[in-house]
């Protein structure tokens, strides 16, 4: 007998196929935190009342997958308004970034911070996510440069995925910026980094390996030098490519097998044709655009050619995207990028949980996935990115289960 029997419902199931991979009177189950069956309502093989412990009736409403966020900056110290001032003024990105602000500062108020403390400053940025849907998200570290404060960000995100309902993916960012100490002498500050990966690996704390290249970042060069450490120590890679320039990044990532390539704004035709090839994911961080006022947009017919499955994520950070909202990316996704509301939805499910190695057991309403759901209160699965600051969702479930915590 199963579990739980979600009946009346239309389900937004985002496999292949239909418009959504929509089913419109449709019923899932859920057995042992799995999805145990899915389809029309009229298929099932008995009466919902003899099939399940618990039967509830939808009426109509919508459920997709839950929601993933692949690529936040989760954890971190202080915050950054100070820039946003100095940035309405007229000062850029990178130039805050070279006068030794930007990402350092940051650094500065992550080391001088306890565990303890990063987690309260962490707690009510995962909750407003969570509250829209959220059951599964990916967390950098990259704000201690340096091992003992990139490990307690880690765990920091660890803890989170173990105390509250939502799977934690948590990604080692060592390479995300150069710390002072290391001023002038960013090679040395990269041998550095590989010297951390043994301990990371070993550690259990990070899942995957990130950096970010990029004129204000790290060189090709450099970068490959991070991921041959990762390869080495058994670790996957993603990378933050091509966001303010063209650093062949997403070369670079296809070259590695990675997992995927973020931000992409200035990514080349022959990028995404490797990226293809490699199977490597795109994901486009609409916050981080919208924020930082850029002006040159991510190739999106280039990808959409050559095949490269697409994902969205809020890039949640203090510096480009302070943003704790993942239906507003939907919408920012479609309106600055015009991405139709179906590949938006597509990003932070399949496409969302491809990007972080998961798709094997989320992202989809499937048989045998595991049974992270969202119900909305909606008549269409565009409303979804459509809305600008509303939130639709009745309830998500998680392993089975409805989320409590985080309602808004
Ligand atoms: N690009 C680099 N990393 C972040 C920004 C981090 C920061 O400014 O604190 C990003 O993904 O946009
Ligand atoms: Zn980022």
């Amino acid at each position: 007998m199963w579990d739980r029997l979600w009946i009346n419902a239309r389900l937004a199931t985002m496999t292949e196929g239909a418009a959504y991979g929509a089913v419109e009177k449709g019923a899932i189950a859920s057995a042992d935190g799995r999805i145990a069956w899915v389809g029309p309502l009229a298929e099932l093989p008995d009466r919902p009342a003899a099939l399940a412990r618990e039967v509830i009736d939808l009426e109509g409403r919508w459920i997709t997958p839950g929601l993933i966020d692949c690529h936040t900056h989760l954890v971190y110290g202080g915050n950054r308004a100070r820039e946003f001032e100095l940035r309405l003024e007229g000062a850029s990105y990178e130039e805050i970034a070279r006068a030794g602000g930007g990402i350092r500062n940051t650094v500065k108020a992550t080391r001088e911070a306890s565990e303890e403390e990063l987690r309260a400053g962490a707690l009510p940025r995962l909750k407003s996510l969570l509250a829209e849907g959220v059951t599964t998200l990916e967390i950098k570290s990259g704000y201690g440069l340096n091992l003992e404060t990139e490990l307690k960000q880690l765990r920091v995100a660890r803890s989170l995925g173990k105390d509250l309902p939502v799977t934690v993916s948590t990604t080692f960012l060592g390479a995300h910026a150069l710390p002072p100490e290391f001023e002038g002498d960013s090679d040395g500050y990269i041998d550095a980094v590989c010297a951390m990966m043994p301990e990371v690996a070993s550690s259990g704390l990070a899942d995957v390996v990130d950096a970010f290249c990029e004129t204000i970042g790290f060189s090709y060069e450099q970068t490959k030098r991070v991921f041959q450490a990762a390869r080495d120590n058994g670790l996957p890679v993603k990378l933050h490519a091509d966001q303010l320039s063209d650093l062949e990044g997403a070369k670079l990532a296809a070259e590695f097998g990675a997992l995927s390539a973020d931000h992409l704004e200035y990514t080349s035709e022959a990028g995404a044709q490797a990226m293809a090839e490699a199977g490597t994911v795109a994901v486009l961080l609409p916050g981080a655009f919208y924020f930082l006022r850029e002006t040159k947009q991510p190739p999106l017919e280039a990808f959409r050619n050559a095949g490269v499955p697409i994902a969205l994520a809020t890039d949640s950070n203090p510096g480009s995207s302070p943003a704790t909202s993942l239906l507003l990316m939907l919408n920012m996704a479609c309106t600055l990028f015009r991405m139709t509301p179906e590949e938006a939805l597509l990003g932070v499910t399949r496409h969302g949980a491809q990007a972080l190695g998961l798709r094997e057991s989320r992202g989809t309403l499937e048989v045998g996935k595991v049974a992270d759901l969202c119900i909305w209160d909606i008549e269409s699965p565009a409303e979804l990115a459509y809305r600008i600051g509303f939130n639709p969702l009745v309830t998500s479930v998680k392993d089975g289960r409805d989320v409590e915590c985080c309602s808004s």
